[in-house]
This record gives C-alpha cells, structure tokens and sequence, in this order.
C-alpha cells in the first residue's frame, strides 16, 4: 500500500492567505497533520488562530494557497470542481455548532436529504437514529428538539453517507456539561467503532479527555499543545 493510502486525511504544508493588501493574514502557516482511520483528533487554540480553515481545507471547501491535502490518498487540488463537490459529499461528514438543521423536515428527512444529495437513493434513517439515541425523535422537527438532540440529529445526518473523515466545528458551543460529554463520546465511539477518522475543532476543554490526540493551533501554526488538560 501507498503510505499516503494510509491516511484518512493527509495535510503537508498547507498555507493559506486571506484577505488582501494590509488585511491580508496567513491564516496557515505550513500546517502538516496526517490522521489515520479511526483516530479522534482534537484541534484547540484561541479564537483566530486558523481552525476553521483548516476544517475548510480538510473539507475541501477551500484550496490552500500552496501544500497538499489528500483524503484517503486522493490530492484534492487533482479534482474539478465538480468532481471536488462529488467527492466531499460521499467521503466527508460534517458537523457544525449548531447542527445546522433545515428547519422545514423532521429529523428521519434530514438524513434522507442528505443521502439522495451524495445519491445514495433509498437509505433507511432508523438504524443511524438509533445509534445516536434518538429514534424516538425520528418525527421531530428542529424547533422541537433540544440542543444536544439537534446535535446528535446533525451528527447522523453528518455519518449518513458514511464518511471516512469527520470534521466537526464546535460541538458543544450550545450544550450544558453533560450533553457536551455525551456528544463527544458519541463522536468517540464513531471513530473507533466505524474506523472514521474524526477531527474535531473545539473551545472546550473539558471534552478533551475523549479525544485520542490534541492538536494546538497558534497563529495559523498547528503543534503538539504545551499544556493539555
Ligand atoms: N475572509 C477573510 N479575510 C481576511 N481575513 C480572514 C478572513 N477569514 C478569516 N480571516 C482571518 O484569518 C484568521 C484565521 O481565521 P479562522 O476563522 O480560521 O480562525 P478560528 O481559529 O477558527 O477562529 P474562531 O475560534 O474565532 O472561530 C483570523 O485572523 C481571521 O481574522
């Protein structure tokens, strides 16, 4: 096997630009990170240090100014556009602060949504519902559900397809300390039960202890963190 094959999700070198003339920021700075299947990765650091766009060149919504990012040994900079949108939708999930639920469909149409858009037609939502404890909510419409039900119907919705590489954006940023850990336990046991490889951009650091590895992000330069816990 190729070595890069090896790797859920491979970033080398990334930078990335934003901005233009004095307001420009290197956003990424050289960031290298290679996750392998099944490994849960947690990436912290201060409010505009880079997360989010590294959760946007990993996703492929956003081509680094220069460096490689590869999913599953695919060199996303290799695809068309709309071959990148094809290839997003069938092998990556994604999870965001909110849940980022369509508030007109109940929460068994949100995953179907979700499935016929990566055209896989006719996906039963139960077991999927069930897995994350709420079957019982199948019926429901965003408005009706909790936080942490909206987010455990967004991260379902999010594994549908079944993604080999997570991203998830602040899952507990609306939750209460238990509903946190009960969502990032959930994404933990994802990981390791399904072989998905999940990175996880977060503020809290609390939940930290369900991760397998942390990541610390700085002025757009990602490293080992010095302090961790
Ligand atoms: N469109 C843009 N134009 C110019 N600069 C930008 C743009 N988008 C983001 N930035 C800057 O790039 C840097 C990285 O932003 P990014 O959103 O990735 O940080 P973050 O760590 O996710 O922040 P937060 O935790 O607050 O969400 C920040 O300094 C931000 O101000």
């Amino acid at each position: 096997m190729n070595q890069q094959d090896v790797y859920a999700l491979d970033i080398d070198s990334a930078v990335l630009e934003l901005g233009d003339g004095e307001s420009k920021v290197r956003a990424l700075d050289e960031v290298s990170m290679a996750v392998p299947s099944g490994e849960f990765v947690a990436v912290v650091g201060p409010s505009g240090s880079g997360k989010s766009s590294l959760l946007a060149i990993a996703g492929a919504l956003t081509r680094p100014d220069s460096g490689t990012v590869r999913v599953h040994g695919t060199d996303l900079a290799t695809l068309s556009r709309r071959d990148t949108t094809a290839f997003r939708l069938r092998n990556i999930g994604f999870v965001f602060q909110s849940g980022n639920l369509i508030p007109a469909l109940t929460a068994a149409d949100q995953l179907r949504l979700a499935a016929k858009l990566a055209g896989n037609g006719h996906v039963d939502p139960g077991p999927l519902l069930e897995s994350v404890g709420m079957a019982h909510r199948a019926k429901h419409r965003p408005g009706e559900l909790s936080g942490g039900e909206r987010q455990r119907i967004g991260i379902a919705r999010a594994l549908v397809n079944n993604p080999s590489l997570l991203l998830v954006d602040e899952p507990t940023a609306a939750l209460d300390r238990r509903r946190s850990h009960e969502v990032v336990q959930l994404l933990a046991d994802r990981a390791h039960s399904e072989n998905v490889a999940v990175v996880m951009v977060t503020h809290d650091r609390d939940v930290l202890e369900h991760c397998d590895r942390i990541l610390e992000m700085v002025d757009g330069r990602l490293g080992e963190p010095a302090l961790v816990h």
